[in-house]
């Protein structure tokens, strides 16, 4: 079977097994702990080993003008998120696992059986969608209409030959399991779409895939019924220690289901890791908004610091492993930590919570209560030493309050020489007057609350 190289130091690593009676927990523990030997490089290239249990994935795509490269091996119990922005290329990669859309070169392995397998160009195995044993499934629950839910449930049983009351049996126990006992005979019309969900669910797992493949499969749904199928597929990943992969925009299910996220950008793998990784160390636009954190791109310097693109900071201090020097990396923040204050002495119209004295030198942003203030002029002679450039030491710089402006989760004010630099400061009470465009101020950003991440891997 080719090996195609799918990305720049991509290859085959060995993945790690979880044992099936371990279920999920065990591969998510493991997971977040950090325990990378068994995930793929950085790049998201990766496969697994022919053989291995689980589901093993090295593909290109193409559909019209979109290309799309992918790769991750997905172990028994384990669920790997795929995240990205609309038209990344999470539908395609879906489809190609399961057999709804070709691959153009690469594979696709099953529990070590391959499924698809193509070189550039040349026909290789390719098992039909209806013998993969992978089950789809969308927002949609496509239920047939003219049946009621326990034969929905019954239909893969029987359609593999079970006999009609043993198939009948199965689907009375996972009605059972999806909270629906007693409502077998219930057709689509006469069941909320919560519950129309969760009978697509059993209908799925009742056929026994060897994998799950979830295409936002709450996003139809109201926050409550929302929360119930997503324990619900937790519940049965875990107890049916299948591998599973779920495409979303909900950092939510990240947390309730996924041990590992593939990020996609215009149909490249742009970062791999646990779900704390990406969550907390963003590598990319997309994630970073989904995350609420700032994104800052830049190089790496060599010295464990990035040198900030457009910056009035020559280099930035952070927490996390940087690329070699000279390489794109990034860096984010909370945009609730950057920190604000103004050169000049001010007073008046500060917020009572933040009254600290008569300063006159207000800090403000979420961290602020960790941090007396400094005063102003003490301020300024920081400022007045700097010949420009900041002071890296304590990722501190003097600039100018560019644009201000309300959003749903607090006041914005940006940093107008440095595009992109941002703080966030709390809607509460009235900010002070010197939160105003033009006004000269010092930002401070802790280097505790930066966090590394190089894209792309
Ligand atoms: N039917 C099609 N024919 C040709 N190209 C298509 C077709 N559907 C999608 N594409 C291309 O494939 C790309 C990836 O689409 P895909 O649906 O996989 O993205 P996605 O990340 O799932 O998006 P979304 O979040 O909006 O569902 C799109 O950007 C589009 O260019």
């Amino acid at each position: 079977m080719p090996a195609i190289p799918l990305a720049a130091g991509g290859g085959i690593v060995s993945g790690r097994i979880v044992r099936r009676d371990a279920g999920g927990a065990g591969s998510r523990s493991a997971a977040r702990s950090g325990d990378r030997s068994g995930a793929e490089g950085r790049n998201g290239a990766g496969g697994g080993q022919p053989g291995q249990p689980g589901l093993d994935f090295e593909l290109r795509v193409r559909r019209g003008g979109f290309a799309l490269r992918a790769a991750a091996a997905v172990r028994p119990g384990e669920v790997l998120g795929i995240i990205g922005a609309n038209g990344s290329g999470k539908s395609t990669l879906l489809g190609a696992i399961s057999g709804t859309h070709r691959i153009e070169a690469g594979r696709v392995v099953l529990d070590g059986r391959p499924l698809v397998s193509r070189a550039t160009g040349v026909r290789g195995v390719e098992v039909a969608r209806s013998g993969r044993r992978i089950a789809l499934l969308d927002q949609r629950s496509r239920l047939f209409p003219h049946l009621g839910a326990r034969a929905n449930i019954a239909f893969g049983p029987r359609a593999q030959g079970v006999p009609r009351r043993e198939a009948d049996a199965v689907a009375e126990e996972w009605l059972g399991r999806i909270g629906l006992a007693g409502r077998g005979g219930a057709r689509e019309p006469q069941l909320s779409g919560g519950q129309q969900q969760r009978v697509a669910i059993a209908r799925a797992l009742a056929a026994g895939p060897r994998a799950l493949l979830l295409d936002e499969p709450f996003a139809a749904l109201d926050v409550t019924s929302r929360a119930e199928l997503r324990s619900l597929v937790a519940q049965e990943l875990r107890r049916l220690g299948i591998p599973g992969v779920i495409v979303t925009h909900d950092p939510t299910d990240l947390l309730a289901l996924a041990d590992r996220v593939l990020v996609l950008e215009a149909g490249e793998a742009a970062q791999l890791g646990t779900v704390a990784e990406v969550l907390d160390a963003p590598a990319t636009p997309f994630a970073a908004e989904l995350t609420g954190r700032v994104l800052l791109a830049g190089t790496a310097t060599g010295a464990g610091t990035l040198r900030p693109a457009a910056a009035p900071l020559d280099e930035l201090r952070g927490v996390g492993e940087l690329p070699a020097p000279g390489e794109p990396a990034v860096a984010s923040y909370p945009p609730g930590e950057l920190r604000i204050a103004p050169l000049a002495p001010q007073s008046g119209a500060v917020p009572k919570s933040r009254d600290r004295g008569s300063a006159g030198v207000w800090w403000v942003g979420e961290g602020e209560k960790e941090k007396a203030p400094t005063p102003a002029p003490a301020l300024e002679a920081a400022a007045n030493r700097e010949a420009g450039g900041g002071n890296p030491r304590t990722n501190a710089w003097t600039g100018t309050i560019g644009a201000v402006s309300a959003e749903a989760a607090g006041l914005r004010v940006d940093c107008a020489e440095w595009p992109g630099a941002w703080a966030r400061l709390p809607l509460s009470g009235a900010p002070p007057a010197w939160i105003a465009p033009g006004t000269r101020v010092r930002f401070a950003l802790d280097p505790a609350v930066v966090r590394f991440a190089a894209p792309g891997g």
